[in-house]
């Protein structure tokens, strides 16, 4: 375990860390030396009287004085270092963060990083003061008393050393057990904590459909899973919990009689006995010790488990020789993607593979125009711009910039060049200035003119009293939909990158907004390369060229009209749409 928190701490602080470990050690030897020395004293004072027992019982508070002086620098040094440890863990977790894919932050993710740069790191800090240092004692200060054991009297030595592996052997045997088990309580928690985060956040969908927390089906099967998980604990896990207790109370049992018979054969003096029998007492209450810390041990590993899993991630490839992309031009060639396998995917805990969501496809975006990309709901339109943004690798095949794979492209000019505006809007508890700003933090009141204009965004600042000072509330909250989709729309415009994606960017548009977002659309289409995910007809309708995805492929592509005789998928879906707003079959 201690290697496993140097590996996590990295070399940042492990200087620190071996000195007080260091430290440790010196601590638990003393108090083993002042142990031992009782041996002597109670021999001498037994023997030979109290006047020959002054110069051990010197040596014995000597002892005593130096172990409290190196316990009391361990205690405030195991604070200063605990400090340190929890700075160097969320530096790195921080910077684990920047070397991962945009792709790999999901929902559940990002609350386990939360938890993990919490309470995880909280309970690492607290180690080296309140686990490492028992831990330490309750090896180093039995490994003390048993060779003093072989200065007293040899034969007590041999025994205790022998019993040394059998205690080791249970020791591990229950560690390994209780962990096993430890493992699977502390993964039906985390699920736990996962469906109550959900089932918080869903409240408004939950209590406008009636759904108390009885029916709701996934936060009950979890908890019934965390209740299961700590009963099988609690009846699997105890013969584990009281093994090592009783193996420690039995090898006391087994050197004392062996003590008592070697004195009754004469071989072991009566004052030697009752000092030998005292020394045997600390030890196997030195060793004890340590069964005491197993809960916490347990913990303590499974914490740099979770926090070692996290910084062993494969940080996204980084170009180490940028190139320049020669303008603007997107392509995708022979482009399949898989989403990673992650163990939220599943419904037992396990890993599974996911289906491939793309599959080979090829499409070019020019310079300048306007792309729309229709499908079915989850055929990849999403995939395809986060591909186009680098928030994933491709599986296979390349995604070219002006020619260059964006993987070679460095990170701040592929940012610099790629806008999106997802469908989900992402806003800060800021202003509704700031929150634009943070497309280009530097932008001209002229340009943040201008992206308000394009967006509508002018129109929702003048309704409001604060206008642009207006604070936006915890992710959006004090906005309506349409006012916050205007903010982000106006934030991609405000970036003023060449290549502008819109996902789904007009669902939450009343029609009035949808039309002046339209015809900045085509307004933008002039000078930018526009990919366009859209359901709604007049931006399908408008486009320079129409890409239908379906089944991880490009089916059709063509202009409308084109499409629309070719009578395929896309007619369909044209058909379909028409009717479901009332509209009239019209070509262009
Ligand atoms: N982060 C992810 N991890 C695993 N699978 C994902 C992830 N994101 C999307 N998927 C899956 O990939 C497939 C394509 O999703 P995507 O969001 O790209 O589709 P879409 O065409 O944009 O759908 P919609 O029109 O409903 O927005 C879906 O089956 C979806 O469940």
């Amino acid at each position: 375990m201690i290697r496993h928190l140097f590996h996590v701490l990295g070399r940042e602080a492990s200087g620190p860390l071996k000195r007080l470990l260091a430290l440790m050690v010196g601590a638990a030897v003393l108090q083993g030396v002042a142990f031992a020395l009782l041996v002597p004293l109670l021999r001498t004072l037994f023997s030979r009287g109290p006047g020959h027992a002054w110069p051990w019982l010197v040596a014995f508070a000597g002892c005593s004085l130096g172990y409290a002086v190196v316990q009391a620098l361990c205690l405030s040094q195991g604070f200063t270092v605990g400090s340190r440890i929890s700075r160097v863990l969320h530096r790195r977790l921080a910077d684990k963060a920047l070397d991962l894919p945009v792709g790999w932050f999901t929902g559940t993710r990002a609350a386990e990083l939360g938890r993990l740069a919490s309470q995880n790191v909280i309970q690492v800090m607290n180690m080296p003061a309140h686990l490492l240092r028992p831990m330490i004692s309750s090896v180093f200060t039995p490994v003390t008393l048993v060779l003093a054991a072989f200065l007293f009297d040899w034969r007590v030595g041999v025994v205790l050393l022998l019993c040394a592996p059998v205690l080791l052997g249970v020791h591990v045997w229950s560690t390994r057990m209780v962990r096993r088990l430890d493992r699977g309580r502390d993964t039906a928690i985390d699920e736990s904590a996962d469906r109550v985060l959900e089932f918080a956040q869903n409240q408004p969908v939950l209590r406008a459909f009636g759904r108390t927390v009885d029916g709701h089906a996934d936060l009950e099967n979890a908890l019934r899973a965390e209740s299961d998980a700590d009963r099988t604990l609690i009846v699997r896990g105890v013969p584990g919990l009281v093994s090592f207790a009783f193996a420690a109370r039995m090898v006391f049992a087994l050197a004392l009689a062996l003590q008592v018979a070697w004195a009754l054969d004469g071989t072991l003096a009566a004052p030697t006995l009752i000092a030998l029998v005292v020394l045997t007492g600390r030890l196997v209450d030195s060793v004890s010790a340590s069964a005491d810390l197993g809960a916490g041990l347990r913990i303590a590993r499974n914490n740099l488990e979770r926090l070692d899993a996290v910084l062993e991630e494969t940080p996204f490839p980084q170009p180490t020789d940028p190139k320049v992309p020669t303008g603007t031009a997107v392509e995708f060639d022979q482009v399949s993607f898989t989403y990673p396998k992650t163990v939220a995917s599943s419904t037992n805990g396990a890993a599974v593979a996911p289906p491939a969501v793309l599959d080979g496809i090829s499409l070019r975006l020019p310079e300048r125009g306007l792309t729309a990309l229709v499908g079915p709901s989850g055929a990849g339109k999403t995939t395809v711009a986060r591909l186009l943004a680098r928030f994933w690798d491709t599986t296979a095949g390349t995604v070219r910039i002006g020619g260059v794979d964006v993987r070679d492209i460095a990170p701040e000019r592929l940012a610099a060049t790629v806008a999106i505006v997802f469908q989900d809007v992402y806003l800060f508890d800021d202003t509704i200035e700031e929150n634009v700003r943070i497309g280009a933090p530097d932008a001209s009141a002229e340009r943040i003119r201008r992206a308000a204009e394009l967006s509508g965004m002018d129109r929702v600042v003048a309704e409001l009293p604060d206008g642009w000072a207006t604070r936006v509330g915890e992710r959006g909250t004090a906005l309506s939909g349409g006012q916050r989709q205007r903010i982000s729309i106006a934030r991609a415009l405000l970036k003023d990158a060449p290549i502008l994606v819109l996902d789904e960017a007009t669902a939450a548009l009343d029609p009035e907004n949808e039309a002046i977002l339209e015809s900045a659309i085509a307004e933008l289409a002039v000078e930018k390369s526009l990919l366009v995910i859209a359901h709604r007809l007049r931006t399908v309708l408008a486009a320079d060229q129409i890409l239908v995805l379906e089944g991880g492929r490009i089916s059709e592509q063509g202009t409308h009209s084109e499409l629309v005789d070719a009578g395929g998928t896309y007619s369909d879906f044209w058909r379909e749409r028409t009717r479901a707003e009332g509209w009239r079959l019209a070509a262009r």
